[in-house]
């Protein structure tokens, strides 16, 4: 049975799916403490979390069990995604559900503070009839510069064509063709802060974009300019905000989240009367809620049912079509890497996986990262495609990725190279239409090897008798050998013999057959 923690409001429509699946218990408990949470996470399987949680290294160093953390929203900066990595744990967010009901909000915003709505609606419910006070400007011909044309930017930037506004966007990844798909203009980041008469950030918060709109940003900014800030506190700084309003430089803001949330109830951007805030409400509707924890509840239960997912944000992301494709490839990369790290002795320095023959057309990182977290899990404990190839970077060891349109005969083959402090050990291996996945050479011997199972790699001289004497010794020790593929360089040279047996060898077993004066090494090889 699979615990998934619940500690935020998620919808319960969403979190259906998980509730109903005969093999999770969903534990819902919000408004933990941190020693609260500390103690719920240690036997979760899953994690699933709004904004509210902070899933910091402290927590993490408790979840022992956690395979998956999922975020029912966009942002994940609440989670330290890095010792989510460096844990093999899955970060997974709901990207698409939220999209509309946050440019929506935005929008609200954005007539909100160029007609005072709010603060005119405060004024005339205390009593007060404030005409000429509450003079607003129209959003029509002037500029929107939208800083970061993701999903919402570019979603926000039709809603104010609509309003006939001019959109100047900002995007470090925005092409031309996008830009006139959207019916934009691209501007460089100081020409559209030059050119906004409102200004709305829509990036992430990430190392790169805290403090992004600063006070030297502000001066460069026109005058009378109006903010917007519906995507994370903290894109903007807070006190170079205080400080550009007070100036007359900043006509007004417009705030959905702080850089501290709650925020104090005496933060100075309160007392300014130009700013209008809400307490970080941009998801807040229900089609969004219902979508997001639909979204991600369903993901999750795929990483927990080992079966396909998507929207991992510590995992490259592939299409449905690639992973179709790549799939089959995936059991066979992990036994390739599996077999050639019980194969190879010494620390591994240094590991070259090629791809050649049709495999090659493929976009192949999640192949490798399979690869290498089989080679990786050999050794250490805890290593997953997720983590695999930050473990290999911090211990130093070199992963090189290379294609060829060479197969030696085969549709497709694989294969990898490890380089250890001790030598060498090369495993090539393939997918047999309608037969699976093979293993084709090692080190140089041609072979044909399911790779399954209990699997004996003897080395010895190609001399008559070798067989033999390893048949008699396995069959005294009531091993059956269910395939032996035996391999030579030369007549009498070196050979290998390879035999999947059905039940592992015990160390007796093991001694006599390393001590039979005919053979020179054995390694047992565990699929
Ligand atoms: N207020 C809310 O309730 C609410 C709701 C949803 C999302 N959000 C926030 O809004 C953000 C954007 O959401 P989205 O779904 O549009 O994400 P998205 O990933 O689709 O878009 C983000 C865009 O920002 C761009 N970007 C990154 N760094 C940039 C930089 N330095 N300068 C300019 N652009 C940059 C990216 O290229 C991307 O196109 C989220 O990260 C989240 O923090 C807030
Ligand atoms: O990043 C998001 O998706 C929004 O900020 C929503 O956050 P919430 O789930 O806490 O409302």
């Amino acid at each position: 049975m699979y615990k998934v923690l619940v500690t935020d409001n998620i919808s319960d429509l969403g979190l259906s799916t998980l509730v109903e699946a005969p093999e999770v218990k969903v534990v819902k408990k919000t408004g933990l403490t941190l020693n609260e949470l500390l103690i719920e996470i240690e036997d979760a399987d899953a994690l699933l979390v709004r904004s509210q949680t902070q899933v910091t290294a402290e927590v993490l160093e408790k979840a022992h069990k956690l395979r998956v953390i999922g975020r029912a929203g966009v942002g994940v900066d609440n989670i330290d995604i890095e010792a989510a990595t460096k844990r093999g744990i899955i970060v997974m967010n709901a990207p698409d559900g939220n999209t509309i009901s946050t440019a929506e909000h935005t929008f609200a915003m954005l007539i909100s503070l160029s007609r005072n709505i709010p603060q005119a609606y405060r004024s005339t419910v205390n009593g007060e009839w404030k005409r000429k006070e509450y003079v607003g400007v129209e959003l029509n011909g002037k500029t929107l510069s939208i800083i970061g044309l993701g999903r919402i930017g570019a979603e926000l930037a039709q809603k104010a064509k609509a309003f006939r506004m001019n959109i100047v966007a900002f995007d470090p990844y925005l092409t031309l063709d996008r830009a006139e798909e959207l019916g934009v203009q691209k501007a460089s980041f100081e020409d559209a802060i030059r050119a906004g008469d409102f200004i709305s950030v829509h990036t992430p918060l990430t190392k790169q974009t805290r403090h992004l709109i600063n006070s030297d940003v502000f001066h460069q900014m026109k005058d009378g300019v109006r903010i917007l800030n519906c995507a994370r506190g903290g894109i903007i700084d807070e006190h170079a905000l205080v400080g550009a309003i007070q100036s007359g430089k900043v006509a007004g803001a417009a705030l959905d989240v702080f850089e501290q949330e709650p925020p104090a109830p005496d933060h100075p951007l309160f007392v300014l009367p130009q700013v209008i805030v809400t307490p970080h409400l941009g998801a807040s509707t229900v089609e969004a809620q219902e979508n997001v924890a639909i979204d991600v509840a369903e993901e999750v239960l795929h990483v927990l049912k080992d079966e396909p997912f998507k929207n991992a944000v510590n995992l490259p992301s592939l299409s449905a079509e690639l992973q179709k494709k790549i799939g089959p490839y995936l059991p066979l990369v992990e036994k390739l890497g599996k077999f050639s790290s019980q194969l190879a002795t010494g620390a591994v320095q240094r590991m070259v996986i090629s791809y050649g023959g049709e495999v090659a057309d493929l976009e192949v990182s999640a192949l490798t990262r399979a690869l290498l977290s089989g080679v990786l899990s050999q050794h250490l404990d805890g290593i997953n495609q997720v983590n695999a190839p930050h473990v290999a970077k911090n211990r130093g060891i070199e992963v090189l990725e290379q294609k060829a349109s060479v197969s030696h005969g085969f549709t497709q083959l694989i294969t990898v190279d490890i380089t250890t402090s001790r030598g060498n050990t090369s495993v090539s291996g393939t997918l047999l239409n309608g037969f699976g996945a093979r293993i084709t050479k090692v080190n140089g011997y041609s072979v044909d090897v399911v790779p399954e199972g209990h699997i004996l790699h003897i080395t010895h001289q190609d001399q008559p008798g070798v067989v033999g004497k390893v048949g008699t010794i396995l069959g005294n020790d009531k091993v059956n050998i269910a395939t032996m593929q035996v391999g030579r360089e030369t007549i009498g040279g070196q050979a290998i013999m390879l035999l999947g047996i059905d039940k592992g060898i015990d160390d007796a077993a093991l001694a006599n057959l390393r001590e039979c004066g005919v053979v020179n090494g054995v390694q047992v090889i565990e699929l």
